[in-house]
């Protein structure tokens, strides 16, 4: 966009700055003649010296001894250039009647005045040419006196300027003095610079008396210029008691308007102080093809440190968009993030699964899951070749479309050879999963049953871990990655549920020691109180805060159960509505001939983050049933584990707390795994951190002892994405301060005295 204006030759002031001055020079002689008479000698002659600093300005200014290249640099230099003349002879008749009172007295200063009436005298000739000179600056100066014309003239070195502008300038000039910063003006004293005008726009620096701020607003300008309140942008200026103006003059093109009128939009609503993303501004507005509507870079002003990711509702409302056409995403840079406001969102018709063959892991375990909002593949790492398997979290309310999230990963497993055992306490929540699986266990029971079986393969693993001293796992054809996709786990896991004890037993075992043994839980359900899941963190630790989150549509409640990782900072995934329908189609009477399945409904829309990615919304494939997309012959199975023959035994046999109530029923005919093995509690990932940060404190308890997140995560053997989103929870809740001077730095609190 090209700003269509030059500079001005000079900085073009309010014409009070020189009214004012206008008034000083035609009062100078007269009060010198009316007041130095009236002094004792002594003061009289002391007024004289006084007066000579600004006479010998005025000489100088005369004589062109002040060059414009100075003129130029020194503030007011442009009246000094412009009132040579009167300044003058001003500065030489206030001088005659300092002089002639100095010297003569009052009786000089009588003959100064009246004098012309002895005419011919000498005297006489005197007093009619210093009431000539008199006469002929207020003469000079009395157009700016009566506010009509000033007696401007550009500097020679600069652009020749064209009467035209001339016009156009003093009208801008007069329209602010008279409206806005005069005695009677909306904002007395909040005088206007102009620092630049061209035929389509003019610039200025807006300033009010020191230490005051600007109050002039946008309206203001609009009413006294009759132009739209969109062309006006008023930004932060060079000081406190200063703002910086643009106003347009003549309508934008089509394409400039969406642009210009997006960024005085911008600092109107969003970017002042109480806005939600304030001390920042766009840059950089472009047509977002994909959209149909515009990408812009949200920059941070300069007087601003880092910007702050918004609350995509209130942005969403402060732009009066809704929140599925408006997106911001963070980038490496501070002070930089991508803005898209959209005409329609590239999410709402969805993309069809191009194939199986889409779902196919790169080398980090990173699969394609749909399409981000800017084009970018959502993406979502089901194994990681380095740490073993990933545990994943799908969120969601009802018809969010976790089921169809579910579908597309264990798709995914099922290309990637991945062992599926899947746990479906409602039973028939998704055929095509349980087709796919190698082991399905429907109903709270064949839930538990396959919780059971896969709680017996992580067994198998450890104790053959522990016998060859394996680290790192490393997956193969006998040796396969085994996913537990475990829906609608509120079934088992929550309060209410017969089986929570036993199944969180389970899941935490998995969700702790899984990772390294390449078992990965997959939880699927709404977002519930994590901590009241199982006896300890460990599910929120790892699953949560350490594994792969799809947020689809939650309900608002959310918010208040869990804090999100700081990857999806600003996003609130109860704020998804339900349906693509804008507020106006909306209506205000509920219509049951809308189906559930309406094909305008947001499922699949949510929030997916890639490796040190920030969140971003993004829509899963569409793809309606996974059926005939995998291979029934193909189906991988955890060939490794010796008692796949007894599996329906083993899913039938309590384990963890429920065993202990199984055992004394004592019925022993069922199975127990081959070689028992102990199952140690590893401490959490918050317990680890806790204690290495324990460790480092000050014994004496005098300072706070620091640890850096690299230290923490290298002491730790935690992952540092884990560590990060752990000491962050950890520092909103007050457990662990941050060290205001070193970032990443964080330790214990000191002990209350
Ligand atoms: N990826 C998808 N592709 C095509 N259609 C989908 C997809 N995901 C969901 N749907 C459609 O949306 C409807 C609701 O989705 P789904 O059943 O997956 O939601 P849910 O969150 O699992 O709900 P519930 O908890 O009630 O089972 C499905 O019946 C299906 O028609």
């Amino acid at each position: 966009m090209t700003t269509n204006t030059t500079p001005t030759a000079e900085a073009v002031r309010s014409p009070t700055v020189e009214k004012r001055l206008a008034i000083a020079e035609i009062a100078a002689p007269l009060l010198c003649a009316g007041i130095m008479p009236l002094l004792d000698p002594q003061a009289a002659t002391t007024m004289s010296t006084f007066l000579a600093a600004p006479a010998l300005i005025a000489s100088a200014n005369a004589s062109g001894l002040l060059n414009d290249r100075l003129l130029d640099d020194i503030p007011g230099g442009d009246l000094l250039r412009a009132h040579r003349r009167p300044m003058f002879i001003s500065a030489i008749a206030t001088a005659t009647a300092a002089a002639t009172a100095t010297l003569d007295g009052q009786a000089g200063i009588d003959q100064l005045v009246a004098g012309w009436m002895t005419m011919p005298s000498l005297p006489g000739l005197v007093s009619v040419a210093w009431l000539g000179a008199v006469g002929f600056v207020g003469f000079s100066l009395r157009r700016v006196i009566a506010g009509h014309r000033r007696p401007h003239k550009a500097a020679p070195s600069a652009a020749p300027a064209a009467n035209p502008v001339d016009a156009a300038v003093r009208d801008i000039l007069h329209g602010w003095d008279a409206h806005i910063s005069g005695e009677n003006g909306a904002h007395p004293g909040q005088h206007l610079t102009l620092t630049a005008h061209g035929p389509e726009m003019w610039e200025g620096v807006i300033e009010a008396a020191p230490g005051r701020p600007v109050t002039v607003t946008g309206e203001t300008v609009s009413g006294v210029y009759r132009l739209p309140v969109d062309w006006i942008s008023i930004t932060e200026g060079p000081h406190t008691s200063s703002r910086n103006i643009r106003v347009r003059t003549v309508a934008p093109t089509i394409e400039e308007a969406q642009y210009s009128t997006l960024e005085a939009r911008w600092l109107r609503r969003v970017a002042h102080k109480a806005g939600c993303m304030p001390g920042t501004h766009l840059e950089g507005a472009v047509p977002d093809p994909a959209t149909g509507g515009v990408a812009a870079w949200i920059v941070a002003d300069d007087d601003t440190d880092a910007i702050t990711v918004p609350d995509q509702y209130r942005l969403a409302g402060a732009l009066h968009t809704t929140t599925l056409l408006v997106a911001v995403e963070p980038t490496s840079n501070p002070r930089k993030a991508k803005f898209r406001l959209m005409e329609r969102s590239p999410l709402q018709d969805g993309r069809p699964l191009p194939g199986p063959g889409a779902l196919l892991a790169n080398k980090n375990g990173f699969i394609q899951l749909g399409g981000g909002i800017s084009g970018r593949p959502a993406r979502l790492q089901i194994f990681d070749p380095t740490v073993g398997a990933q545990h994943i979290l799908v969120a969601g309310v009802t018809g969010s479309g976790k089921g169809g999230v579910l579908q597309l990963i264990c798709l995914a497993y099922h290309v990637n050879k991945v062992a599926i055992l899947y746990a479906d306490p409602k039973g028939s929540s998704n055929p095509a999963v349980a087709r796919m699986a190698a082991y399905a266990g429907c109903g709270k029971d064949g839930a538990m049953g396959t919780l059971r079986l896969a709680y017996a393969i992580l067994l198998h693993r450890i104790a053959e871990s522990a016998a060859t001293d394996a680290k790192n796992f490393v997956a193969s054809a006998e040796r396969p990655y085994v996913a537990v996709p475990l829906d609608e786990f509120a079934q088992v896991l929550g309060e209410k549920s017969e089986h929570m004890k036993e199944a969180s037993f389970i899941v935490a075992a998995i969700a702790e020691q899984g990772r390294s043994l390449g078992m990965a839980m997959v939880l699927c359900g709404q977002i519930m109180n994590l901590d009241k899941m199982g006896s300890d963190t460990s599910i929120r630790d790892n699953i949560f805060y350490g594994g792969a989150l799809v947020l689809l549509r939650s309900d608002s409640a959310q918010k208040q159960r869990v804090d999100l990782p700081d990857a999806f900072a600003g996003i609130d995934p109860s704020k998804i509505p339900a349906f693509w329908k804008s507020d106006a189609e909306e209506s205000l009477i509920y219509d049951p001939t809308v189906p559930e399945d309406d094909p305008s409904r947001t499922f699949g829309v949510g929030y997916t983050v890639g490796p040190d990615e920030q969140a971003e919304m993004m829509r899963v494939w569409i793809q309606e049933t996974a059926d005939g997309l995998f291979d029934p012959a193909d189906i991988v199975y955890p060939a490794d584990f010796p008692d796949w023959g007894d599996r329906e035994a083993i899913a039938a046999t309590p384990v963890g707390p429920a065993a202990v109530d199984y055992d004394e029923d004592g019925d022993d005919s069922m199975w127990a795994p081959s070689a028992p093995v102990q199952f140690t509690k590893e401490p959490t990932a918050q317990e680890k951190i806790l204690t290495v940060l324990e460790d480092r404190r000050d014994p004496i308890g005098v300072e706070i002892g620091y640890l850096h997140l690299d230290q923490i995560t290298q002491m730790t053997g935690v992952a540092r994405k884990t560590v990060e989103n752990t000491l962050s929870r950890l520092a909103k809740d007050g457990t662990v301060v941050r060290n205001a001077e070193a970032a990443g730095e964080y330790g214990l609190p000191l002990p209350p005295d």
